[in-house]
Protein backbone atom coordinates (compact mmCIF):
# COMPACT_ATOMS: atom_id res chain seq x y z
CA UNK A 1 0.00 0.00 0.00
CA UNK A 2 1.11 3.67 -0.90
CA UNK A 3 0.43 6.01 1.43
CA UNK A 4 1.85 9.04 -0.80
CA UNK A 5 1.18 9.60 -4.39
CA UNK A 6 4.53 11.20 -5.15
CA UNK A 7 8.01 11.06 -3.12
CA UNK A 8 10.71 13.30 -3.63
CA UNK A 9 13.78 13.53 -1.49
CA UNK A 10 12.54 12.72 1.99
CA UNK A 11 14.00 11.95 5.36
CA UNK A 12 12.97 8.95 7.36
CA UNK A 13 14.13 7.55 10.95
CA UNK A 14 15.54 3.87 11.39
CA UNK A 15 15.19 3.15 15.25
CA UNK A 16 16.76 0.38 16.66
CA UNK A 17 15.28 -0.13 19.94
CA UNK A 18 17.81 -3.41 21.59
CA UNK A 19 18.59 -4.79 24.33
CA UNK A 20 21.64 -1.72 25.35
CA UNK A 21 20.46 0.82 23.95
CA UNK A 22 17.98 2.79 21.35
CA UNK A 23 20.04 4.08 18.48
CA UNK A 24 18.37 6.25 15.80
CA UNK A 25 19.59 7.39 12.27
CA UNK A 26 18.20 9.98 9.84
CA UNK A 27 18.58 8.73 6.22
CA UNK A 28 18.10 10.58 2.81
CA UNK A 29 15.28 8.52 0.93
CA UNK A 30 17.05 9.10 -2.41
CA UNK A 31 20.05 8.16 -1.79
CA UNK A 32 20.11 6.11 0.83
CA UNK A 33 23.11 8.68 3.29
CA UNK A 34 22.62 8.69 6.87
CA UNK A 35 22.23 12.30 7.76
CA UNK A 36 22.56 12.11 11.36
CA UNK A 37 22.09 9.62 14.29
CA UNK A 38 20.98 9.58 18.34
CA UNK A 39 21.44 7.26 20.43
CA UNK A 40 20.28 6.76 24.29
CA UNK A 41 21.01 3.84 26.78
CA UNK A 42 18.88 1.55 27.86
CA UNK A 43 18.55 0.45 31.74
CA UNK A 44 20.24 -3.35 32.63
CA UNK A 45 18.59 -6.30 33.69
CA UNK A 46 16.58 -8.86 32.08
CA UNK A 47 13.24 -7.31 32.74
CA UNK A 48 12.65 -3.70 32.22
CA UNK A 49 10.10 -1.19 32.50
CA UNK A 50 8.73 -0.35 28.82
CA UNK A 51 8.67 2.90 29.62
CA UNK A 52 11.99 2.88 29.72
CA UNK A 53 12.63 2.22 25.93
CA UNK A 54 9.95 4.99 25.12
CA UNK A 55 12.11 7.58 27.49
CA UNK A 56 15.24 6.30 25.39
CA UNK A 57 13.46 6.50 22.36
CA UNK A 58 12.38 9.90 22.66
CA UNK A 59 16.10 11.15 23.53
CA UNK A 60 17.42 9.21 20.42
CA UNK A 61 14.81 10.47 18.34
CA UNK A 62 15.58 14.22 19.54
CA UNK A 63 19.18 13.77 19.06
CA UNK A 64 19.12 12.55 15.37
CA UNK A 65 16.52 15.27 14.21
CA UNK A 66 17.86 18.07 16.38
CA UNK A 67 19.73 19.80 12.91
CA UNK A 68 17.23 18.45 10.68
CA UNK A 69 16.12 21.13 8.16
CA UNK A 70 13.20 18.84 6.39
CA UNK A 71 10.92 17.18 8.47
CA UNK A 72 10.32 13.88 9.14
CA UNK A 73 8.35 11.93 6.40
CA UNK A 74 8.15 8.25 7.73
CA UNK A 75 9.95 6.29 10.36
CA UNK A 76 10.07 2.39 11.37
CA UNK A 77 10.99 0.72 14.85
CA UNK A 78 13.28 -2.15 15.52
CA UNK A 79 12.92 -3.87 18.14
CA UNK A 80 14.78 -6.41 20.35
CA UNK A 81 12.69 -9.84 20.12
CA UNK A 82 10.62 -11.57 22.19
CA UNK A 83 9.64 -10.33 24.83
CA UNK A 84 6.78 -9.97 26.67
CA UNK A 85 5.13 -7.01 26.88
CA UNK A 86 1.64 -7.58 28.74
CA UNK A 87 -1.20 -4.80 29.36
CA UNK A 88 -4.68 -4.45 31.04
CA UNK A 89 -8.02 -3.53 29.02
CA UNK A 90 -6.99 0.02 29.90
CA UNK A 91 -3.68 -0.27 27.69
CA UNK A 92 -1.93 0.39 30.69
CA UNK A 93 1.43 -1.85 31.50
CA UNK A 94 0.64 -4.52 34.09
CA UNK A 95 4.39 -5.99 34.96
CA UNK A 96 8.00 -4.90 33.55
CA UNK A 97 8.63 -6.63 30.18
CA UNK A 98 10.48 -10.13 30.41
CA UNK A 99 13.18 -9.97 27.91
CA UNK A 100 14.50 -12.43 25.26
CA UNK A 101 17.79 -13.57 27.83
CA UNK A 102 15.54 -13.90 30.89
CA UNK A 103 15.68 -17.32 31.49
CA UNK A 104 13.33 -18.03 33.84
CA UNK A 105 10.70 -19.58 31.82
CA UNK A 106 13.02 -22.41 31.30
CA UNK A 107 10.53 -24.90 33.06
CA UNK A 108 7.54 -24.00 31.32
CA UNK A 109 9.62 -24.30 27.90
CA UNK A 110 10.60 -27.99 28.81
CA UNK A 111 6.77 -28.79 29.98
CA UNK A 112 5.02 -27.13 27.20
CA UNK A 113 7.70 -29.34 24.33
CA UNK A 114 7.05 -32.19 26.61
CA UNK A 115 3.06 -31.49 25.98
CA UNK A 116 3.29 -31.49 22.05
CA UNK A 117 6.59 -32.66 21.42
CA UNK A 118 9.30 -30.50 19.42
CA UNK A 119 8.16 -32.11 16.42
CA UNK A 120 4.60 -30.54 16.57
CA UNK A 121 5.87 -27.11 17.71
CA UNK A 122 8.87 -27.09 14.83
CA UNK A 123 6.19 -27.63 12.23
CA UNK A 124 2.86 -25.18 13.54
CA UNK A 125 5.33 -22.12 14.70
CA UNK A 126 8.35 -22.35 12.78
CA UNK A 127 10.71 -23.15 16.26
CA UNK A 128 10.53 -25.42 19.29
CA UNK A 129 10.06 -23.28 22.15
CA UNK A 130 12.93 -22.06 24.40
CA UNK A 131 12.86 -19.47 27.70
CA UNK A 132 13.38 -16.48 25.42
CA UNK A 133 9.67 -16.89 23.29
CA UNK A 134 7.06 -15.07 24.88
CA UNK A 135 4.57 -18.30 24.79
CA UNK A 136 7.02 -19.47 27.58
CA UNK A 137 7.14 -15.97 29.18
CA UNK A 138 3.10 -15.97 29.34
CA UNK A 139 2.94 -19.87 30.80
CA UNK A 140 5.79 -18.60 33.23
CA UNK A 141 2.77 -15.48 34.12
CA UNK A 142 0.16 -17.62 34.43
CA UNK A 143 1.89 -20.01 37.01
CA UNK A 144 4.10 -17.21 38.90
CA UNK A 145 2.11 -14.31 38.95
CA UNK A 146 -1.70 -15.28 38.08
CA UNK A 147 -3.08 -12.28 39.57
CA UNK A 148 -0.97 -10.33 36.52
CA UNK A 149 -1.98 -13.12 34.06
CA UNK A 150 -5.90 -12.51 34.82
CA UNK A 151 -5.51 -8.87 33.59
CA UNK A 152 -3.92 -9.37 30.55
CA UNK A 153 -5.78 -7.85 27.70
CA UNK A 154 -2.92 -7.38 25.37
CA UNK A 155 0.55 -9.03 24.43
CA UNK A 156 2.96 -6.89 22.33
CA UNK A 157 6.62 -7.05 21.39
CA UNK A 158 8.59 -4.37 23.00
CA UNK A 159 8.39 -2.89 18.89
CA UNK A 160 4.70 -3.18 18.52
CA UNK A 161 4.61 -1.59 21.91
CA UNK A 162 7.00 1.15 20.82
CA UNK A 163 5.40 1.53 17.36
CA UNK A 164 2.10 1.90 19.49
CA UNK A 165 3.25 5.16 21.69
CA UNK A 166 4.65 6.87 18.30
CA UNK A 167 1.52 6.57 16.95
CA UNK A 168 -1.85 9.12 17.04
CA UNK A 169 -4.75 8.00 18.52
CA UNK A 170 -5.96 6.28 15.18
CA UNK A 171 -3.09 3.78 15.03
CA UNK A 172 -4.32 0.38 16.09
CA UNK A 173 -1.95 -2.06 17.62
CA UNK A 174 -0.06 -3.99 14.84
CA UNK A 175 2.96 -6.09 14.25
CA UNK A 176 4.38 -7.83 11.24
CA UNK A 177 4.83 -11.37 10.39
CA UNK A 178 9.08 -11.26 11.27
CA UNK A 179 8.58 -10.47 15.35
CA UNK A 180 5.35 -12.35 15.03
CA UNK A 181 7.41 -15.65 14.10
CA UNK A 182 9.31 -15.47 17.48
CA UNK A 183 5.98 -15.14 20.01
CA UNK A 184 5.91 -19.30 19.93
CA UNK A 185 1.79 -18.43 18.30
CA UNK A 186 2.41 -18.00 14.99
CA UNK A 187 2.12 -20.12 11.97
CA UNK A 188 5.20 -18.57 9.57
CA UNK A 189 3.56 -20.76 6.87
CA UNK A 190 0.40 -19.81 7.37
CA UNK A 191 1.00 -16.39 7.98
CA UNK A 192 -1.31 -16.30 10.82
CA UNK A 193 -1.76 -16.25 14.92
CA UNK A 194 -2.53 -19.51 16.32
CA UNK A 195 -4.51 -18.02 19.13
CA UNK A 196 -5.67 -21.56 20.20
CA UNK A 197 -1.76 -22.68 20.80
CA UNK A 198 -1.59 -19.04 22.89
CA UNK A 199 -5.14 -19.76 25.31
CA UNK A 200 -3.65 -23.56 26.03
CA UNK A 201 -0.07 -22.44 27.28
CA UNK A 202 -1.32 -19.07 28.86
CA UNK A 203 -3.90 -21.39 31.37
CA UNK A 204 -7.34 -20.55 28.95
CA UNK A 205 -6.85 -17.01 28.69
CA UNK A 206 -7.17 -15.20 25.41
CA UNK A 207 -5.97 -12.18 24.90
CA UNK A 208 -6.14 -10.05 22.32
CA UNK A 209 -2.83 -9.60 19.27
CA UNK A 210 -2.10 -6.79 17.20
CA UNK A 211 -3.29 -6.82 14.21
CA UNK A 212 -0.86 -8.17 11.20
CA UNK A 213 0.34 -6.36 8.67
CA UNK A 214 1.75 -6.74 5.01
CA UNK A 215 5.67 -6.18 4.65
CA UNK A 216 6.06 -2.47 4.03
CA UNK A 217 2.42 -2.28 5.05
CA UNK A 218 2.19 1.41 7.42
CA UNK A 219 1.20 1.25 10.76
CA UNK A 220 -0.39 4.42 11.04
CA UNK A 221 0.86 7.72 11.50
CA UNK A 222 2.45 10.27 14.49
CA UNK A 223 0.95 12.87 15.70
CA UNK A 224 2.82 14.87 13.14
CA UNK A 225 1.65 13.14 10.27
CA UNK A 226 4.80 10.89 9.99
CA UNK A 227 3.67 7.49 7.87
CA UNK A 228 5.01 4.20 10.33
CA UNK A 229 6.64 1.47 9.17
CA UNK A 230 5.29 -1.84 10.80
CA UNK A 231 8.55 -2.38 12.07
CA UNK A 232 9.86 -5.57 12.65
CA UNK A 233 12.72 -7.82 15.19
CA UNK A 234 15.62 -6.63 15.30
CA UNK A 235 17.49 -9.32 13.23
CA UNK A 236 14.63 -9.08 10.67
CA UNK A 237 15.60 -5.15 10.20
CA UNK A 238 19.32 -6.29 10.07
CA UNK A 239 18.51 -8.33 6.97
CA UNK A 240 17.01 -5.60 5.52
CA UNK A 241 19.57 -3.30 5.93
CA UNK A 242 22.06 -5.56 4.49
CA UNK A 243 20.19 -6.49 1.73
CA UNK A 244 20.85 -9.64 1.80
CA UNK A 245 21.36 -11.94 -1.02
CA UNK A 246 21.24 -15.82 -1.30
CA UNK A 247 24.30 -17.35 0.10
CA UNK A 248 24.94 -14.71 2.43
CA UNK A 249 25.05 -15.24 6.50
CA UNK A 250 25.16 -12.57 8.84
CA UNK A 251 27.04 -13.14 12.35
CA UNK A 252 25.59 -10.55 14.58
CA UNK A 253 28.02 -10.08 17.53
CA UNK A 254 25.66 -7.96 19.29
CA UNK A 255 24.17 -8.52 24.12
CA UNK A 256 22.77 -11.59 21.78
CA UNK A 257 24.80 -13.46 19.09
CA UNK A 258 22.73 -14.30 16.17
CA UNK A 259 23.44 -15.79 12.89
CA UNK A 260 20.84 -16.18 10.12
CA UNK A 261 19.86 -15.68 6.21
CA UNK A 262 17.05 -15.10 4.10
CA UNK A 263 15.26 -17.91 2.58
CA UNK A 264 12.42 -18.21 0.09
CA UNK A 265 11.60 -21.52 2.19
CA UNK A 266 10.37 -22.17 5.64
CA UNK A 267 12.86 -24.83 7.60
CA UNK A 268 11.51 -26.77 10.44
CA UNK A 269 14.66 -28.04 12.59
CA UNK A 270 12.65 -30.19 15.33
CA UNK A 271 16.18 -30.54 17.47
CA UNK A 272 15.34 -26.31 17.85
CA UNK A 273 18.93 -25.69 17.33
CA UNK A 274 17.17 -23.35 13.88
CA UNK A 275 14.29 -20.60 14.94
CA UNK A 276 11.97 -20.85 12.00
CA UNK A 277 11.43 -17.31 11.97
CA UNK A 278 10.38 -15.26 9.55
CA UNK A 279 12.08 -11.83 7.38
CA UNK A 280 10.34 -8.48 6.97
CA UNK A 281 9.72 -9.16 3.21
CA UNK A 282 7.98 -12.21 3.02
CA UNK A 283 10.19 -14.57 3.16
CA UNK A 284 12.00 -16.51 5.81
CA UNK A 285 14.81 -15.95 8.40
CA UNK A 286 16.05 -19.67 9.89
CA UNK A 287 18.38 -18.04 13.08
CA UNK A 288 20.42 -19.54 15.56
CA UNK A 289 20.77 -17.35 18.61
CA UNK A 290 23.16 -17.58 21.67
CA UNK A 291 22.59 -15.00 24.95
CA UNK A 292 26.61 -15.45 25.16
CA UNK A 293 28.04 -12.38 22.73
CA UNK A 294 29.66 -8.95 23.27
CA UNK A 295 29.25 -8.84 26.73
CA UNK A 296 31.39 -11.97 27.26
CA UNK A 297 34.11 -9.50 25.70
CA UNK A 298 33.06 -6.67 28.78
CA UNK A 299 33.16 -9.72 31.62
CA UNK A 300 36.08 -10.88 30.49
CA UNK A 301 37.93 -7.11 30.24
CA UNK A 302 36.31 -6.57 33.48
CA UNK A 303 38.18 -9.31 34.93
CA UNK A 304 41.67 -8.60 33.42
CA UNK A 305 41.05 -5.72 34.86
CA UNK A 306 41.76 -3.64 31.61
CA UNK A 307 39.09 -2.61 28.43
CA UNK A 308 37.88 -3.57 25.11
CA UNK A 309 41.39 -2.03 23.60
CA UNK A 310 43.31 -3.64 26.29
CA UNK A 311 41.41 -6.97 25.52
CA UNK A 312 42.16 -6.53 21.93
CA UNK A 313 45.42 -5.99 22.76
CA UNK A 314 46.03 -9.11 24.95
CA UNK A 315 44.13 -11.18 22.60
CA UNK A 316 46.01 -10.68 19.77
CA UNK A 317 49.25 -11.88 22.24
CA UNK A 318 48.45 -14.98 22.86
CA UNK A 319 48.70 -18.12 20.49
CA UNK A 320 45.39 -19.70 18.59
CA UNK A 321 44.08 -22.12 20.29
CA UNK A 322 44.99 -20.04 23.49
CA UNK A 323 47.66 -22.29 24.75
CA UNK A 324 44.95 -25.42 25.17
CA UNK A 325 42.64 -22.87 27.34
CA UNK A 326 39.21 -22.92 26.26
CA UNK A 327 35.99 -21.11 27.72
CA UNK A 328 32.43 -22.11 27.66
CA UNK A 329 30.79 -18.84 27.59
CA UNK A 330 27.21 -19.73 29.39
CA UNK A 331 27.94 -17.02 31.53
CA UNK A 332 24.03 -15.89 31.42
CA UNK A 333 23.26 -19.53 30.82
CA UNK A 334 22.60 -20.19 27.39
CA UNK A 335 19.69 -21.09 24.58
CA UNK A 336 21.83 -22.67 21.67
CA UNK A 337 23.11 -24.84 23.08
CA UNK A 338 19.77 -25.27 25.26
CA UNK A 339 21.91 -24.91 28.59
CA UNK A 340 19.53 -22.09 30.57
CA UNK A 341 20.44 -23.13 33.92
CA UNK A 342 24.40 -23.41 32.78
CA UNK A 343 27.21 -21.09 33.74
CA UNK A 344 30.69 -20.31 31.79
CA UNK A 345 33.69 -22.80 31.88
CA UNK A 346 37.09 -21.85 31.86
CA UNK A 347 38.79 -25.50 31.43
CA UNK A 348 42.72 -26.78 30.42
CA UNK A 349 44.39 -24.62 32.67
CA UNK A 350 48.35 -25.42 33.64
CA UNK A 351 50.67 -23.63 35.43
CA UNK A 352 52.25 -22.11 32.08
CA UNK A 353 49.38 -20.88 30.47
CA UNK A 354 47.20 -18.98 32.78
CA UNK A 355 47.90 -15.67 31.25
CA UNK A 356 45.52 -12.98 30.82
CA UNK A 357 46.73 -13.03 27.06
CA UNK A 358 45.54 -16.47 26.78
CA UNK A 359 42.25 -15.70 28.98
CA UNK A 360 41.40 -12.53 26.39
CA UNK A 361 41.74 -15.27 23.55
CA UNK A 362 40.04 -17.94 24.85
CA UNK A 363 36.95 -15.33 25.52
CA UNK A 364 37.24 -14.38 21.68
CA UNK A 365 37.51 -18.01 20.46
CA UNK A 366 34.71 -19.36 22.98
CA UNK A 367 31.80 -16.46 21.99
CA UNK A 368 33.07 -16.82 18.11
CA UNK A 369 32.51 -20.87 18.10
CA UNK A 370 29.21 -21.03 19.32
CA UNK A 371 28.44 -18.79 16.16
CA UNK A 372 30.62 -20.85 13.99
CA UNK A 373 28.34 -23.96 15.13
CA UNK A 374 25.22 -21.84 14.71
CA UNK A 375 26.55 -21.48 10.59
CA UNK A 376 26.92 -25.16 10.15
CA UNK A 377 23.54 -25.52 11.99
CA UNK A 378 22.13 -23.55 9.26
CA UNK A 379 23.68 -25.37 6.63
CA UNK A 380 22.39 -28.27 7.84
CA UNK A 381 19.13 -27.08 7.23
CA UNK A 382 19.52 -26.10 3.58
CA UNK A 383 21.14 -22.68 3.70
CA UNK A 384 23.75 -21.72 1.27
CA UNK A 385 26.42 -20.01 3.01
CA UNK A 386 29.07 -18.44 0.93
CA UNK A 387 30.16 -15.60 3.07
CA UNK A 388 29.63 -14.74 6.22
CA UNK A 389 28.87 -10.88 7.30
CA UNK A 390 30.13 -10.30 10.95
CA UNK A 391 28.23 -7.33 12.26
CA UNK A 392 27.25 -5.84 15.89
CA UNK A 393 28.78 -4.19 18.57
CA UNK A 394 31.65 -6.33 18.91
CA UNK A 395 32.39 -6.85 15.37
CA UNK A 396 34.70 -3.13 16.19
CA UNK A 397 37.02 -6.02 17.80
CA UNK A 398 40.18 -6.21 16.16
CA UNK A 399 40.56 -9.43 18.33
CA UNK A 400 37.06 -10.51 16.56
CA UNK A 401 38.28 -9.68 13.50
CA UNK A 402 41.72 -11.70 13.60
CA UNK A 403 40.19 -14.69 14.87
CA UNK A 404 36.54 -14.93 13.02
CA UNK A 405 38.11 -16.00 9.62
CA UNK A 406 39.98 -18.81 11.09
CA UNK A 407 37.02 -20.29 12.69
CA UNK A 408 34.23 -19.79 9.63
CA UNK A 409 35.34 -22.37 6.64
CA UNK A 410 33.99 -19.04 4.05
CA UNK A 411 35.07 -15.36 3.72
CA UNK A 412 34.58 -13.13 6.62
CA UNK A 413 33.49 -9.79 5.52
CA UNK A 414 32.75 -6.13 7.53
CA UNK A 415 30.14 -4.18 6.15
CA UNK A 416 31.03 -0.45 6.51
CA UNK A 417 30.31 0.53 9.68
CA UNK A 418 26.92 0.87 10.85
CA UNK A 419 23.65 0.50 12.78
CA UNK A 420 22.85 -2.15 10.47
CA UNK A 421 19.75 -2.68 11.98
CA UNK A 422 18.03 0.95 12.05
CA UNK A 423 18.97 1.19 8.62
CA UNK A 424 16.80 -1.28 7.81
CA UNK A 425 14.12 -0.36 9.36
CA UNK A 426 14.64 3.18 7.80
CA UNK A 427 14.53 1.09 4.63
CA UNK A 428 11.22 -0.31 5.96
CA UNK A 429 10.07 3.55 6.64
CA UNK A 430 10.89 4.55 3.25
CA UNK A 431 8.66 1.56 1.44
CA UNK A 432 5.97 2.38 4.11
CA UNK A 433 6.29 5.52 2.70
CA UNK A 434 6.40 5.25 -1.02
CA UNK A 435 5.23 1.51 -1.46
CA UNK A 436 8.44 0.32 -2.94
CA UNK A 437 11.20 -1.01 -0.99
CA UNK A 438 14.17 0.97 -1.90
CA UNK A 439 17.24 -0.87 -3.35
CA UNK A 440 20.93 -0.10 -3.46
CA UNK A 441 21.09 1.64 -0.10
CA UNK A 442 23.22 -1.48 1.06
CA UNK A 443 26.96 -0.59 2.56
CA UNK A 444 28.64 -0.70 -0.52
CA UNK A 445 32.19 -1.85 0.37
CA UNK A 446 32.54 -4.86 2.18
CA UNK A 447 36.45 -5.68 3.94
CA UNK A 448 37.26 -9.19 3.46
CA UNK A 449 39.08 -10.18 7.02
CA UNK A 450 42.62 -11.88 5.60
CA UNK A 451 43.81 -14.18 8.83
CA UNK A 452 47.00 -13.20 9.63
CA UNK A 453 48.02 -16.14 11.26
CA UNK A 454 48.66 -19.67 10.33
CA UNK A 455 46.40 -22.00 12.24
CA UNK A 456 47.62 -25.27 13.51
CA UNK A 457 45.29 -25.77 16.51
CA UNK A 458 41.78 -27.20 15.76
CA UNK A 459 40.19 -24.31 17.93
CA UNK A 460 36.76 -25.45 17.10
CA UNK A 461 37.97 -29.14 17.93
CA UNK A 462 38.75 -28.53 20.99
CA UNK A 463 35.92 -26.37 22.34
CA UNK A 464 33.40 -28.95 20.51
CA UNK A 465 35.63 -31.64 23.03
CA UNK A 466 35.48 -29.28 26.10
CA UNK A 467 31.59 -28.80 26.23
CA UNK A 468 30.96 -32.35 25.13
CA UNK A 469 33.02 -33.35 28.55
CA UNK A 470 31.08 -30.91 30.62
CA UNK A 471 27.67 -31.33 29.01
CA UNK A 472 27.73 -34.65 27.05
CA UNK A 473 26.53 -32.31 23.93
N1 LIG B 1 35.47 -2.75 20.11
C1 LIG B 1 34.61 -3.54 20.77
N2 LIG B 1 35.02 -4.74 21.23
C2 LIG B 1 34.17 -5.55 21.87
N3 LIG B 1 32.89 -5.24 22.14
C3 LIG B 1 32.44 -4.05 21.72
C4 LIG B 1 33.26 -3.14 21.02
N4 LIG B 1 32.51 -2.05 20.74
C5 LIG B 1 31.28 -2.28 21.27
N5 LIG B 1 31.22 -3.47 21.86
C6 LIG B 1 30.11 -4.09 22.59
O1 LIG B 1 28.98 -4.21 21.77
C7 LIG B 1 27.82 -4.27 22.60
C8 LIG B 1 26.72 -3.47 21.97
O2 LIG B 1 26.45 -4.01 20.71
P1 LIG B 1 25.03 -3.83 20.02
O3 LIG B 1 25.07 -4.62 18.76
O4 LIG B 1 24.73 -2.38 19.92
O5 LIG B 1 24.10 -4.52 21.12
P2 LIG B 1 22.51 -4.56 21.29
O6 LIG B 1 21.97 -4.43 19.88
O7 LIG B 1 22.25 -5.91 21.88
O8 LIG B 1 22.09 -3.46 22.19
C9 LIG B 1 28.22 -3.76 23.98
O9 LIG B 1 28.26 -4.87 24.88
C10 LIG B 1 29.63 -3.22 23.73
O10 LIG B 1 30.47 -3.38 24.86
O1 LIG C 1 16.43 -13.24 20.85
C1 LIG C 1 17.03 -12.82 19.88
C2 LIG C 1 16.89 -13.46 18.54
O2 LIG C 1 16.03 -14.55 18.53
C3 LIG C 1 17.96 -11.67 20.06
O3 LIG C 1 18.76 -11.51 18.92
C4 LIG C 1 17.18 -10.41 20.37
O4 LIG C 1 16.50 -10.00 19.19
C5 LIG C 1 18.07 -9.32 20.95
O5 LIG C 1 19.01 -8.85 20.05
P1 LIG C 1 20.25 -7.90 20.40
O6 LIG C 1 19.78 -6.85 21.33
O7 LIG C 1 21.32 -8.75 20.95
O8 LIG C 1 20.61 -7.33 19.05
Amino acid sequence: MCVVDSVGMAIVLGIDSSTQACKVLAVDTDTGAVVASGRAAHPHGTEVDPWSWWSACRRAIAEATADLTEPVAAMSVAGQQHGMVVLDSAGEVIRPALLWNDTRSAEQARALIERDGARSWAERTGSVPVASFTVTKLAWLAEHEPQHADRVARVLLPHDWLTWQLGDRATAVATDRGDASGTGYFSPVGGQWLPELLAESFGGRRPELPRLLEAGQAAGRTPSGAVLGPGTGDNMAAALGLELEPGDVVVSLGTSGTTFAVTDRPTTDSTGTVAGFCDATGRFLPLVATLNAARVLTATARMLDTDLTGLDDLALQAPAGAEGLVLLPYLEGERTPNLPEAAGTLLGLRTGNMTGANMARAAVEGMLCGLADGVDALRSVGVAVGRVLLIGGAASSRAVRAVAPMLFDVPVEIPDPGEHVAFGAARQAAWALTGDLPVGWQPRSSRVQESTEEVDTPIRANFATARYGQYGM
